[in-house]
């Protein structure tokens, strides 16, 4: 079949389809908005129904894969698609949902004459593949069809040109899902069965945040009515971030899912007991000058973040957890009497696996129940002395102590085993902001964990949770969340290579992984970066080899763009001339939706912004509590632009003091937000951390 043919067929087909989506569309109805409650749920099925054919009409599919299982005569077309959708009248499937068993075919599937396999409800199904095809449908009109495998033709592997193809096009202010793209190493995790503690090491724009969301809508379309929506949560590291990853969700067709920072989230669990001492704010600390890597060792955060605190706090609950039962008899009356050890009797027939407060209310509720027994037998009828044994009740349960999460961690926190951990100092700090109701967020670990061992859930809450940028957790916080989740099920990401918050956050994966059963976890590596040009790439490992030994250089994919720019200058005058005019060409040459300009801190930013307003140049400001992110040009800290990209991006301020020979992630972390252009500018002394100067100004 000639190339003009196929795409005749194709297009042909995309309308036939789209006929079948619309008159499905049509047929839906209006909307019920009555109070019968059966109506209801079936008004809600019905708004899921029409929201994935909205999706179907917008791009009704992106692939096509020619599957001939072997006990076929002849091969059969399968149409994937981000919904599945099939003919109102025969149920003939017209277009295979991106997540169903079969469709792994489309995105493992690397070329060759061998027999594939897929994995089925009903086991292996084998087969040959014959054609695998992409196709770009835009606004209901096919655009462009790519053969990437033909069976019999001489190319014996699948080529990448339709991914160069995207991933050559700008960017807007979100994240996009990838659907159409998903690679052979990114699907095997997103289809990783829901039981597991999924742990991903990815350099750099691996694509390890879109994986994670995929992963997510893949979850709840495999697992329909045993893994909820409602029931799952993501940790990101910031709001700007959350806004910038929100569009991914919908666009797959999941709504629902809590996206929150473990601050916040944390401050909930405590149900806003406490809350984040604002005086302190630890990127103002910990970037806004050098600090050495030995205080970032030793940081009260990274104490309060290990599994020696955690040992304390355990030791401090199961002391509390023995002081259930008093150490006096309770003996309201003369001749009446509950002794220790009666109480130690109770409590072991009680559910002991329950949590403190919780036993505490039952045994508290048992001695009450005991007494009105007593009184019965005894055929007493005097109110006043009824009401002075209630009186003496309260006081006998006062003596086993009650505690909230703050009241614990400060006790706990006076303790001398602490200070031995914890210099004299920090310890007397944090007991007096807790007196004020305020913490650090590395506190919050703690007061979670503590708060849910102390008075539990009926439930855990989760049944899956995703934790970005997870190399900044501390092994404390893992704890505090394990208890949050019904069965071993997450996804944990995160790049080591970008650990650049070194005073709170794990130096090897080992940290995590072995808080949970060798069995439940899974630990993936993605190497191929898909954000950056191959320059930026080889550029971003330079940086990445300062920082010596043991570092996973990035792989790129073969997509050439410009080489990196490196340009001096001879004062700082003229290095805020040159970001202007830089700003200024890249504007004008219309190919870039998205820019940054990165500066070491936050003051550098300000100064940046503030000349780039003096030449009427409009630049959005990132700062550290920032809720979105708009798009367009962006003047941002380096250490806020992680997770983040932009289509061309400038560091200001590439010199010897502002990145030295400690910054190599930072400096790292600020190369790999570019998609298409990096340029470097500095003053004084190029950074060590970029081994070969380019003079281009
Ligand atoms: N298979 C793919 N097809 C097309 N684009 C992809 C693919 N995988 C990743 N990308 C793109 O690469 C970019 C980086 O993805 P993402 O932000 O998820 O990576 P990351 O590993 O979380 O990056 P970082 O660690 O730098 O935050 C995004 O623009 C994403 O759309």
């Amino acid at each position: 079949m000639t190339v003009q043919s196929a795409f005749q067929e194709e297009a042909q087909r995309v309308d036939e389809v789209l006929l079948h989506i619309r008159k499905q569309l049509r047929a839906i109805g209006p909307r019920y908005t009555g109070n019968d409650f059966t109506e209801q749920m079936l008004e809600l099925q019905r708004e899921q129904r029409q929201q994935r054919l909205e999706v179907a009409e917008r791009e009704p599919y992106f692939g096509r894969i020619d599957f001939q299982e072997k006990v076929q005569s002849a091969p059969k077309p399968l149409y994937i698609g981000k919904a599945g959708v099939a003919h109102e009248k025969s149920n003939e499937v017209l277009v295979v949902d991106w997540r169903a068993p079969v469709a792994s075919l489309f995105y493992a599937f690397s070329g060759g004459e061998a027999p594939v396999s897929y994995e089925s409800p009903d086991g292996d199904v084998e087969g040959t593949v014959h054609l695998k095809r992409n196709l770009m449908v835009r606004e209901g009109k096919l655009e462009r069809v790519v053969d990437s495998y033909v069976r019999g033709q001489e190319e014996e592997t699948v080529t990448d040109e339709f991914l160069l193809y995207r991933l050559g096009e700008s960017k807007d202010n979100k994240l996009r899902d990838i659907v159409s793209t998903i690679q052979q190493e990114q699907d095997r995790i997103i289809r990783t069965d829901k039981n597991k503690a999924v742990f991903i090491q990815g350099v750099a724009g691996s694509g390890k945040t879109t994986v994670a969301l995929h992963r997510l809508a893949y979850l709840l379309y495999r697992y329909a009515g045993a893994i909820r929506a409602e029931r799952m949560v993501i940790f990101a590291p910031n709001r700007m971030f959350l806004d910038y990853i929100s569009g991914v969700l919908p666009e797959l067709g999941v709504g629902d899912i809590l996206q929150t920072t473990f601050a916040e989230w944390a401050q909930e669990q405590l149900q806003h007991e406490v809350r984040l001492d604002e005086a302190y704010d630890p990127f103002a600390y910990w970037f806004e000058q050098p600090r050495s890597r030995e205080e970032m060792e030793h940081a009260p955060s990274r104490v309060k973040g290990s599994l020696a605190f955690k040992a304390l706090v355990d030791e401090k609950l199961a002391e509390t957890e023995a002081s259930l039962i008093p150490e006096e008899d309770f003996a309201p009356m003369p001749g009446w009497k509950v002794t220790p050890a009666m109480i130690k009797e109770w409590l072991a027939t009680d559910e002991s696996s329950e949590p403190y407060m919780k036993r505490r209310a039952r045994l508290v509720s048992r001695l009450k129940r005991w007494l009105e027994s007593e009184w019965k037998t005894r055929r007493l009828t005097d109110g006043k002395l009824k009401s002075q044994l209630g009186t003496k009740l309260n006081a006998y349960a006062k003596k086993i102590p009650s505690f909230t999460a703050s009241q614990l961690y400060g006790a706990l926190l006076r303790e001398p085993a602490v200070q031995e951990l914890l210099p004299a100092k920090s310890a007397a700090a944090t007991i007096k902001s807790l007196k004020q109701k305020l913490v650090h967020p590395e506190d919050l670990a703690p007061l979670v964990y503590i708060q849910v061992r102390l008075y539990g859930f009926e439930q855990p809450p989760y049944d899956h949770i995703v934790i970005d940028e997870a190399q900044d957790y501390s092994p404390f916080q893992l704890e505090a969340l394990k208890l949050c989740q019904r069965q071993p099920s997450m996804t944990v990401l995160g790049d080591l290579q970008q650990g650049i918050h070194g005073y709170a956050g794990i130096h090897s994966w080992k940290e995590l992984i072995s808080l949970l059963p060798e069995t439940d976890t899974g630990y993936y590596e993605l190497d191929r970066s898909y954000r950056s040009t191959m320059e930026i790439i080889d550029f971003a490992n330079l940086v990445l080899g300062a920082m010596g030994d043991g570092v996973k250089p990035a792989v790129p994919v073969f997509r050439s763009g410009e080489a990196v720019d490196v340009a001096g200058a001879a004062t700082d005058e003229e290095r805020l001339s040159m970001i202007v005019r830089t700003v200024k060409e890249w504007r004008q040459s219309g190919h870039y939706r998205t820019m940054a300009v990165l500066g070491r801190t936050a003051r550098a930013c300000e100064a940046i912004a503030e000349r780039l307003a003096a030449e009427g140049i409009d630049a959005a400001l990132i700062q550290s509590k920032q809720d979105a992110y708009g798009g367009g040009l962006t003047v941002v800290p380096a250490y806020l632009s992680k997770g983040l990209e932009f289509d061309a991006v400038l560091i200001a301020d590439a010199d010897s003091a502002s990145f030295g020979g400690n910054d190599a992630k930072l400096l790292y972390v600020a190369c790999t937000r570019a998609l298409h252009k990096l340029k470097l500018l500095y003053c004084g002394e190029l950074t060590s951390l970029v081994a070969v100067p380019v003079e281009t100004a």
